[in-house]
């Protein structure tokens, strides 16, 4: 919560409409997310609060929904899926420019719920009480291109290697548990020739050589402990982990998650702005929030304070100056 204890200037005290007719409030909802047995508990709460339900019926629907439900005025936009529902909803709205229009809320059936996780959202009936009651925050949406991304882009790790690593291993080794998990899954592994310069509003960091993996957080932060960013503060969270012998990956993690210390072949900076340039001769994959894109280079930037989103009651954040 905030950290003056005042209320933000864009917080909304924003009740559920006593006779909502359901035109102005949908909810997104794809039935195979996560393990695709949420549909019945989604369509009962939707219908007692009202909701009209908009069904996926195929990949990449979503987007295509969201824009519907812009074209229509919704005000309060559900999103019952995962984080590549969440993700393609973000895109569509960008698309036609109604990112600032709608209330969004997430209903998490998804297998990882990042996102729903990082903002406080635990579960089908939370995420519905949030929308008639909750606290809503406006946060920062990343862009990589034209792309919207909310949780995080990482540069330099293949398809099957998931930023959520297994419980155990996050808590063997914090944040950087997914790079020790990747390097165990993968038998051969390109790493990442590239250039990379960090702008923020004070300082500009350019590195250049091979690295493991680029990580930029907007909603989540892979140093130390991880965990929810600030997500209202215009930046992202980048780490840079450089090519090192996996021995040392084992110390670094360590060092960083038992002594919370900055170490040698990690380097963790806040931007709001990020170019990465490859020096190779191959494209640079990119996951978005989970989607993969291939790119030469590739600038980011955040769009601060660009969604309003309904938190729950672990959401944090500092108090916009
Ligand atoms: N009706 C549908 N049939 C098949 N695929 C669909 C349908 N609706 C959406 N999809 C696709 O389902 C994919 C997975 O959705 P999503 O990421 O939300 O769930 P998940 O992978 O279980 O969760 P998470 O990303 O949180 O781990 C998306 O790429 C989306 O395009």
């Amino acid at each position: 919560m905030a950290d003056n204890g005042e209320p933000a200037p864009d917080e909304q005290d924003s009740p559920a409409p006593p006779h909502s007719d359901g035109n102005d409030q949908w909810v997104i909802l794809n039935p195979t997310s996560g393990t695709a047995d949420h549909v019945d508990e989604v369509r009962r709460h939707a219908d007692e609060r009202n909701y009209t339900i908009q069904e996926t019926t195929h990949e990449e629907h979503a987007v295509q929904l969201a824009q519907d439900a812009a074209a229509n005025d919704v005000e309060r936009l559900a999103v019952a899926g995962g984080d590549g529902t969440l993700h393609e909803v973000v895109r569509g709205l960008v698309e036609v420019s109604a990112l600032g229009a709608v209330t969004l809320g997430v209903i998490p059936t998804g297998t990882e719920n990042i996102f729903a996780t990082t903002i406080g959202v635990a579960g089908i009936e939370e995420g519905f009480d949030l929308l008639d009651h909750g606290e809503r925050r406006r946060i920062d949406v990343g862009f990589a291109g034209e792309e919207p991304f909310l949780v995080s882009c990482i540069a330099g790790f293949p398809a099957e290697v998931s930023v959520a690593a297994s419980s155990d291993l996050k808590e063997r080794f914090g944040s950087l548990a997914f790079v020790v998990a990747s390097l165990q899954e993968l038998t051969e592994f390109d790493e990442l020739h590239i250039e990379l310069t960090a702008i923020s509003d004070d300082e500009e960091t350019t590195w250049s050589g091979e690295a493991l993996c680029v990580l930029v957080g907007n909603v989540l932060r892979f140093v130390n402990r991880g965990g929810q960013a600030n997500v209202e503060d215009g930046l992202f969270d980048v780490v840079l982990i450089e090519q090192m012998p996996a021995s040392d990956i084992l110390a670094e993690a360590t060092a960083q998650r038992v002594f919370g210390r900055d170490t040698e072949h990690v380097l963790h900076v806040q931007a709001n702005q990020l170019e990465i340039r490859g020096l190779g001769s191959d494209p640079i994959t990119f996951s978005l929030d989970g989607e993969l894109n291939t790119h030469d280079e590739l600038v980011l930037y955040t769009e601060p304070r660009s969604l309003t989103v309904c938190v729950g009651s672990t959401y944090e954040y500092t108090h916009p100056e």
